[in-house]
């Protein structure tokens, strides 16, 4: 999203740059009434072009120029001119679906138009629905589900078996997305109980919250921007070409509709009720908190209802859709050219609330990166209470063009960190000038691209910090009794300002014992610990510096193939970029973190206490298992996720579903029929885990592989 004033003409599609519609549109209307026919007409072109210009962004690009709430404005205005002057309606958006389809997937035909829901936040505009509905067809029995925030999708199974998929785009015909939805763990391959021999049904791809805050946070870490929200990630995922790209994203899918039914005789589910049973019966995974209920007054409780549940679900949603249980009913009704008139969404109060900016705060990461926080006057946020939202980096700021003691709007996109969304009333004539100097250290701040870092290195007290917790977390070198808060204590009390002063300690065991909370026992432990983390094996040594973007796996495919210390410190990036899963960017890191001269002289001083193992080195480690591909299924004893890093740092593939070719489906426990009816079919290799162990050991290489958390 953006706030900044104008746009290039040469990155509109459907709108001029003068549009006042497109950027920060004033949303505080005319009354109709008082609108010549004439000024109402220009105003309705104006709207339709920017409507089609957000569209376009919002479906196509997945880059919203507008919030979600200030869309929903505009249309709903446009609506209001059409109606109230009788425009000629004919190609206006709101007689379209909105979406649309990529040059980059080939286009497919949906069985049955995939149509937009109509939709309010007003419990009263839902009583006009009902009031329509019953006056039209008598009295209703309503199905109440979660409105999911993902991206909808068309699913066909012929005789049971998973035949294509494909996006909504404009509603008649979407992208074809066959192969990167048959990723989806939750979608069968193959369906279960006794389907028809056509099935096409509608459900919604979408993230969940948990997958795509870890997703984001590993993006940010990246320097990549984050996502907006997890619609967007779920869309911007499935789009995607690289499938294997695609089968690492934890993509979910919720069934809630049939749009195609054909079985000889046997007729299609008579009620939406009966349809989600049906459905479930087939093993797609349909919503447990679906809903059957008498009357609109219920339908109105259970959005309520839901709504106060809403942050206890693993899933984003932003309302509950209200339909009309029976079918023949709802054939009845019909539809428009944009929607279906049996459908009513229900929306919650959009999450974004205008508040004031009291200060900026500059955070110094374990990496130095320095991160702009907006400290804000506290305001509750869809039931939240937010008092910081994070500004991103330096750039963001310019294009916010945000200020302290400006008006702004905050949001919480599906992701628990609150964001600034825009300024809404600006009290400053520049940005919040980022500073040049740390503010911890005191040191030049270097910009990256959009970031910032911290060229202080260990040296700077935020950094040391970081870097002591991480050294002795499990991701380091796991040094019990040192956690987080005991790592800040420490430093507060001056007797751990650096890495090397772990294992000064021992001088200072009286002082250590007499802090809050500790006493002797404490304090002999920690320090046996610290003893004995003096010799650590190399690669847990890598590790546990925290080198950007060196977790466990990479530091120890450093170990293997330097096998000391000396030698990795001294690598050039040509000779890095050749270890395996090492890229070039990686490369540049690791140099110049160890050409960064306060980290050196720290490790200097830490290599006076501790002495790394050299390793092992192994040559070619990466290629043991080129040109195998592994589908893993079931529970394995260690996560799937680690089983799939550990093939591919061998030059192995890991996908996640069975095709063509796959080598091997390693079954772990409780493995899901689906896959392996499939991996037969497929005269794929079914191995349990203790195959694909000796399979690896013939290899050299050992399953299950160590502790390798980050
Ligand atoms: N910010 C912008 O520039 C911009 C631009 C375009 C659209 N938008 C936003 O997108 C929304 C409109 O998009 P839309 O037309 O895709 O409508 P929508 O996403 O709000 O509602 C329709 C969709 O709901 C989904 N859905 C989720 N759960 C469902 C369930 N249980 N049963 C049936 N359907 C379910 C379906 O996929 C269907 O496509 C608006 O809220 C608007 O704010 C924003």
């Amino acid at each position: 999203m953006t706030d900044a004033a104008g746009l290039d003409a040469e990155e509109l599609r459907f709108a001029d740059p003068d549009n006042p519609y497109l950027v920060e549109p004033d949303t505080d209307f005319a009354p109709v009434d008082s609108l010549p026919s004439e000024a109402a007409a220009e105003e309705a072109a104006l709207l339709r072009a920017a409507v089609r210009e957000h569209d376009f962004r919002y479906y196509a690009e997945n880059e919203p120029l507008i919030a979600d709430r200030t869309y929903d404005a505009l249309f709903a205005r446009l609506e209001e001119l059409e109606e109230a002057f009788d425009l000629n309606v004919d190609g206006s958006p709101t007689q379209q679906v909105g979406g649309t389809t990529l040059d980059e997937l080939r286009t497919v035909e949906h069985v049955r138009p995939m149509l937009s829901i109509d939709q309010s936040g007003e419990a009263e505009d839902v009583r006009d629905f009902d009031a329509r509905v019953r006056g039209e067809v008598g009295d209703v029995e309503y199905v109440c589900e979660p409105k999911f925030d993902g991206l909808s999708v068309e699913l066909v199974y012929e005789d049971g078996v998973y035949e294509r998929a494909a996006t909504r785009g404009d509603g008649r015909e979407g992208d074809d997305v066959t192969e990167q939805v048959r990723t989806i763990p939750s979608v069968p391959h193959r369906l279960g109980g006794d389907p028809p021999a056509f099935l096409a049904i509608r459900g919604e791809v979408h993230i969940p919250r948990d997958a795509f805050q870890r997703h984001n946070r590993e993006r940010v870490e990246r320097g990549e921007e984050p996502f907006a929200n997890p619609r967007n990630a779920a869309a911007g995922t499935l789009r995607q070409l690289d499938i294997e790209a695609v089968a690492r994203r934890p993509l979910d899918c919720y069934c809630y509709d049939i749009l195609g039914w054909e079985d000889g005789g046997r007729d299609a589910p008579a009620t939406q009720w009966e349809e989600l049973s049906i459905l479930a019966d087939f093993g797609l995974k349909t919503n447990e908190r679906a809903e059957l209920v008498d009357d609109i007054e219920e339908a109105i409780e259970y959005r309520d209802r839901l709504m106060a549940e809403r942050e206890e679900l693993n899933y984003e949603i932003d309302g509950v859709v209200v339909k009309v249980n029976d079918v023949a009913k709802c054939e009845q009704l019909g539809t428009t050219s944009r929607s279906s008139r049996w459908t009513f969404a229900y929306k919650f109060p959009a999450r974004a609330e205008v508040t004031r900016v009291e200060d900026v705060v500059v955070q110094v990461g374990r990496t130095g990166r320095l991160t702009p926080v907006a400290l804000l006057d506290p305001v509750d946020v869809g039931g939240v209470t937010v008092s910081r939202a994070t500004l991103h980096n330096p750039d963001e700021i310019e294009s916010l063009g945000v200020n302290v003691g400006d008006v702004v709007r905050v949001k919480r996109a599906g992701d628990v960190i609150p964001q600034v969304a825009e300024v809404v009333e600006s009290n400053s004539d520049e940005p919040y000038p980022f500073p040049d100097t740390c503010p911890v250290c005191g040191s030049e701040v270097e910009r990256d691209g959009p970031l910032a870092y911290c060229t202080g290195g260990l040296t700077c007290e935020a950094q040391a910090e970081r870097a002591v917790q991480h050294y002795a977390s499990r991701g380091g070198l796991d040094i019990e009794g040192l956690g987080e808060e005991s790592v800040e204590q420490l430093r507060e009390a001056g007797l751990v300002e650096s890495l090397p002063d772990l294992y000064r300690l021992p001088d200072r065991r009286e002082e250590l014992a007499s802090l809050e909370g500790w006493g002797e026992t404490s304090a002999d432990n920690l320090l046996a610990e610290i003893e004995a983390s003096r010799e650590p094996p190399l690669a847990e040594f890598l590790a546990a510096l925290g080198i950007p973007s060196v977790g466990g796996a990479t530091a120890r495919n450093l170990a293997q193939h330097f096998g000391s210390l000396d030698a990795v410190r001294t690598a050039g990036e040509d000779e890095l970029a050749e270890v395996a899963d090492i890229g070039p960017t990686v490369a540049r890191t690791v140099r110049e973190f160890f050409a960064n001269e306060e980290n050196a002289a720290v490790i200097d001083e830490l290599l006076e206490f501790v002495t790394p193992q050299e390793a092992e080195t192994v040559d070619g480690a990466g290629d043991e298992l080129a040109g195998l591909t592994f589908v893993f299924t079931g529970a394995l004893s260690v996560p799937r996720s680690e089983a799939e890093e550990l093939v591919q740092r061998h030059g192995g593939n890991a996908t996640g579903s069975v095709s063509g070719n796959t080598d091997y489906l390693v079954a772990g426990e409780d493995p899901g029929a689906s896959k392996r009816d499939d991996a037969d079919a497929n005269e794929v290799l079914v191995v349990e885990e203790d195959e694909f162990a000796a399979l690896l050991a013939e290899r050299g290489l050992e399953w299950p592989p160590e502790d390798d958390e980050e």
